[in-house]
């Protein structure tokens, strides 16, 4: 039976892996982790997608269990700012886009223009965020009717198996390092061996295959497969295996990142339960709200800024509270393997792939890639079947997001500078430019978007076209010619139904401590 598996490295990508396979295949697999004493983690990763509920789902974990133990709170959108024009804000939520005879309410504002904030009038969760609320009342409760955890198409899903059906209304904000320390005593208790030691050298077979991997001071490690979670380093995928990667950085330029943890009275704060990206000269800065403190970090290309301007700028930003926090500067590596899968090897996290946090989609890369490994794990044959399929989907996933995020620089009004006015003339992955096109005559669906999955429904386009406001979007002929009274109707709906909740809804940060 193939059944031992070595992980090399110790942050998100090793712990999740490590853990949710002994969630998966309990004793009947034997797991080694290996990761080093001194290199640390990225340490950052702090916002995710909702999605990512079924991971620890699957894991048998609560958010009673795990939330307070990680620093966590509710994300319930992408707050961008400053990427139109300076002042102007919009969120990219967790809420499914109504539709009202055939067409999305999106297509209906066009036509009407209730207000000039089509996020607020589409979407419940626009003012609910504004007003600082918790998704959740204070008895536990999900803030409203469609959003039921006990429906039986919410219990016992996977990610994939859950794809198209409700949208959840919430992700969290954690700390990762905490995570990653909750995620080892999870798997070490389910019999994982945990072993803290330098990996020096990878031992390869007549084939090329990795037969083991040698360390400093515990000998070799030997399995049936490897999995690299070494981050940007890439040690056995890229570096033993030579497995080419792939640059998106003609689309994507900021390479760089510098982050804070900025320790913050939050009760005083009050917690904005979203993950801010607000537009600077060279890049964007992401504010993330925590229990205890923020997690900041100016996102930067280092053709138009140098580090040391880039920290500057950051603590400007944040004021006086940055004072004595330590500067993080991280070089990024942006883009993806060739192939994550290369013979027995899987690199999972950073050594697979990476784009920039705008949408936070590192971690959801890493929980799409253990479920891809689960449904596509190899048998003693190692038939390559199940290593192309993994390997397909793993790259739709990128490719995907990668169009994703080109369509933010592509499509923001913003062009004050040589940084923003670059961001209209680079080139666009293969197949955006064609469908740009047909957004200006349709706002996108699931015909023109990118056509694999990569976790982005059509709605979250709809949010950055019509948020960002470089491209002309126009209704639909035909709802000129059809009766507005039912979409009026929805608008004045979600208005009232906000209303109401934004009442009865608890501040965020008033949820947080009861929780703790
Ligand atoms: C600036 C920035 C912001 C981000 N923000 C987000 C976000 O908001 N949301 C999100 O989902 N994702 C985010 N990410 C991505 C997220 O951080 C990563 O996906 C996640 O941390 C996974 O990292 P990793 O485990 O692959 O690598 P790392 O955290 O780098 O871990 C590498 C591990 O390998 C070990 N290692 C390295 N070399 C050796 C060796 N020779 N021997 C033994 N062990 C070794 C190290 O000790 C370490 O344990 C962000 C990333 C960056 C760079
Ligand atoms: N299915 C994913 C994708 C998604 C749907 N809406 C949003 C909003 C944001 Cl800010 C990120 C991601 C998403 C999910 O539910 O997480």
């Amino acid at each position: 039976m193939l059944n031992k598996v070595v992980i090399v490295g110790g942050g998100t990508a090793g712990w999740m892996t490590a853990s949710y396979f002994k969630a998966a295949f309990g004793d009947r697999i034997d797991i080694t982790l290996v990761e080093s004493g001194t290199v640390g983690a990225v340490g950052v990763g702090e916002a995710t997608f909702s999605d990512i509920r079924h991971f620890f789902e699957f894991l048998g974990l609560k958010e009673s269990d795990w939330m307070p133990a990680c620093n966590a709170t509710y994300k319930l959108a992408v707050r961008f700012e400053n990427w139109r024009e300076p002042g102007h804000y919009f969120y990219h939520p967790f809420e499914q886009m109504r539709s009202v005879n055939g067409f999305p309410l999106t297509d209906w504002w066009l036509q009407q223009r209730p207000s000039d904030r089509f996020d607020k009038d589409c979407f419940a969760m626009a003012s609910i965020i504004d007003a600082g609320r918790s998704p959740r009342h204070l008895n536990g409760a999900l803030l409203d009717t469609p959003y039921d955890e006990s429906a039986e198409e919410m219990q016992g899903l996977t990610m994939s198996e859950h794809q198209g059906r409700t949208q959840f209304p919430y992700a969290y904000h954690f700390e990762a390092a905490l995570l990653a320390k909750y995620l080892s005593a999870y798997a070490v208790e389910r019999g994982v061996r945990h072993i803290v030691d330098d990996v020096r050298d990878v031992e390869l077979d007549e084939r090329g295959w990795i037969s083991s991997v040698r360390t400093a001071e515990h000998g070799d490690i030997t399995g049936d497969l490897y999995i690299d979670c070494t981050g940007f380093r890439g040690l056995l995928l890229n570096k033993a295996l030579e497995e080419p990667f792939l640059s998106f950085q003609e689309n994507l330029p900021n390479d760089s990142a510098i982050a804070l943890q900025v320790p913050m009275d939050m009760e005083r704060r009050g917690i904005l339960p979203c993950t801010t990206a607000t537009a600077q000269d060279a890049g964007w800065i992401w504010t993330i709200p925590l229990t205890g403190r923020v997690g900041t970090g100016y996102v930067y290309a280092r053709d138009y800024i140098s580090p040391d301007e880039a920290e500057r700028t950051l603590r400007e930003f944040v004021g006086p509270a940055a004072a004595d926090a330590e500067a993080n500067h991280i070089r990024m590596r942006i883009g993806r393997s060739r192939n994550s899968w290369v013979k027995n090897c899987v690199g999972i996290g950073l050594s697979s792939g990476f784009v920039e946090p705008l949408e936070s989609t590192g971690i959801f890369f890493i929980h799409h890639a253990i479920e891809q490994l689960v449904n596509n794990f190899p048998g003693e044959d190692w038939n390559p079947a199940h290593r192309d399929l993994y390997n397909q989907s793993v790259a739709h996933v990128m490719e995907g997001v990668r169009e994703f995020l080109t369509v933010h620089y592509a499509t923001a009004k913003r062009a004050d500078n040589q940084y923003w006015r670059d961001t209209k003339t680079r080139p666009l992955p293969e197949g955006l430019a064609e469908r740009l096109e047909k957004w200006k005559t349709q706002l996108p669906n699931t015909e023109t978007v990118y056509p694999y999955y990569h976790g982005l429904p059509p709605y979250s386009y709809m949010c950055v076209l019509l948020g960002m406001g470089g491209i002309e979007l126009n209704p639909s002929p035909a709802l000129a010619l059809s009766d507005p009274r039912a979409a009026a109707r929805e608008f004045e709906a979600i208005r009232q139904k906000t209303e109401k909740l934004v009442d009865v809804l608890p501040a965020a940060y008033d949820y947080f401590t009861r929780l703790g």
